[in-house]
């Protein structure tokens, strides 16, 4: 594997590193490849919890690759892009392990949505946090924004993907989307230390109570839910609002 990286320690913590750190590890479609690829060997080793972060401390995820996605211009071009990413989501908030979005720098966009696909979300105090989507004429489309409304208050939810809003760490700790702003130097350790209560428990514990966890929700529901959001945006991808607010990004490089 090459965008992702996997690191299978002893310690009871496999960690899933988003790697294209000059991209700002955003998401093409060989790192989706590579991030099913490493959510498999995590299902079958010993670990206990499952941390996806990104490589470098400057981002988390920019969200998906507009330099090579941009190229996508049908309703049906985007839809099986949109469709691929969203299965590997709707695998991740159903995974059978604990799983924690890490955020050791800015998550935008579709990096948002990684982030609500897992169990918890903590952060680095200078990660920049936002569903940017609807400033590029579109809806969140991996199915994150059905996931979201999962994870927070209705109106908390509403707020962070109506509004496009770039949040502080500490803000978006205030609206419920992270659980804790880490504050050691060392990130990586930070995160051990916050996670070491729930490694204190055994491998059985953790399974049984993120299985009930799960048993919260209506498969059904949420896959047609996402299928809705996925459909949506790809709706939207093809209209000239969004092409033109990707060209005004990629213009700006
Ligand atoms: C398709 C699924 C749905 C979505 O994800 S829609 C949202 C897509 N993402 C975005 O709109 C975010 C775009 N990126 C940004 O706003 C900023 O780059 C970001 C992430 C806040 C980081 O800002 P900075 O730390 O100042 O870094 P920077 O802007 O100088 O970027 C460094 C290099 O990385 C590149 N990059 C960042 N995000 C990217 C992306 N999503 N797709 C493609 N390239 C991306 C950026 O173009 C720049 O490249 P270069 O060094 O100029 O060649």
């Amino acid at each position: 594997m090459k965008t992702v990286l996997l690191e299978q320690s002893n310690d009871g913590i496999t960690w899933i590193r988003l790697n294209r750190e000059e991209r700002r590890n955003a998401i093409n479609i060989e790192m989706m490849e590579e991030l099913d690829a490493a959510l498999s060997a995590a299902e079958e080793d010993e670990s206990r919890i499952v941390v996806i972060t990104g490589v470098g401390q400057k981002a988390f995820c920019g969200g998906g690759d507009l330099s090579v996605f941009h190229k996508l211009k049908t309703e049906a071009e985007a839809k099986e892009m949109l469709l691929k990413m969203g299965t590997i989501l709707e695998r991740l908030f159903f995974f059978p392990k604990v799983t924690v979005a890490a955020l050791n720098g800015t998550a935008v966009g579709g990096g948002c949505e990684i982030a609500s696909a897992c169990d918890l979300r903590i952060a680095a105090p200078h990660a920049k946090i936002g569903f940017v989507q609807g400033a590029q004429g579109i809806t969140t489309g991996w199915g994150g924004g059905t996931l979201l409304t999962e994870r927070l208050t209705q109106l908390a939810a509403m707020e962070m993907l109506m509004t496009a809003r770039v949040y502080h760490s500490e803000e978006a700790r205030e609206l419920g989307f992270l659980q804790d702003v880490i504050v050691e130097d060392s990130f990586q350790e930070g995160v051990k230390n916050w996670m070491a209560p729930y490694l204190k428990q055994n491998k059985g514990v953790l399974s049984a109570y993120k299985a009930r966890l799960i048993d919260r929700f209506d498969r059904q529901m949420i896959h047609n839910r996402m299928n809705n959001e996925i459909n949506e945006c790809a709706r939207l991808w093809e209209t000239d609002d969004h092409h033109e607010a990707v060209q005004r990004f990629l213009e700006k490089r």
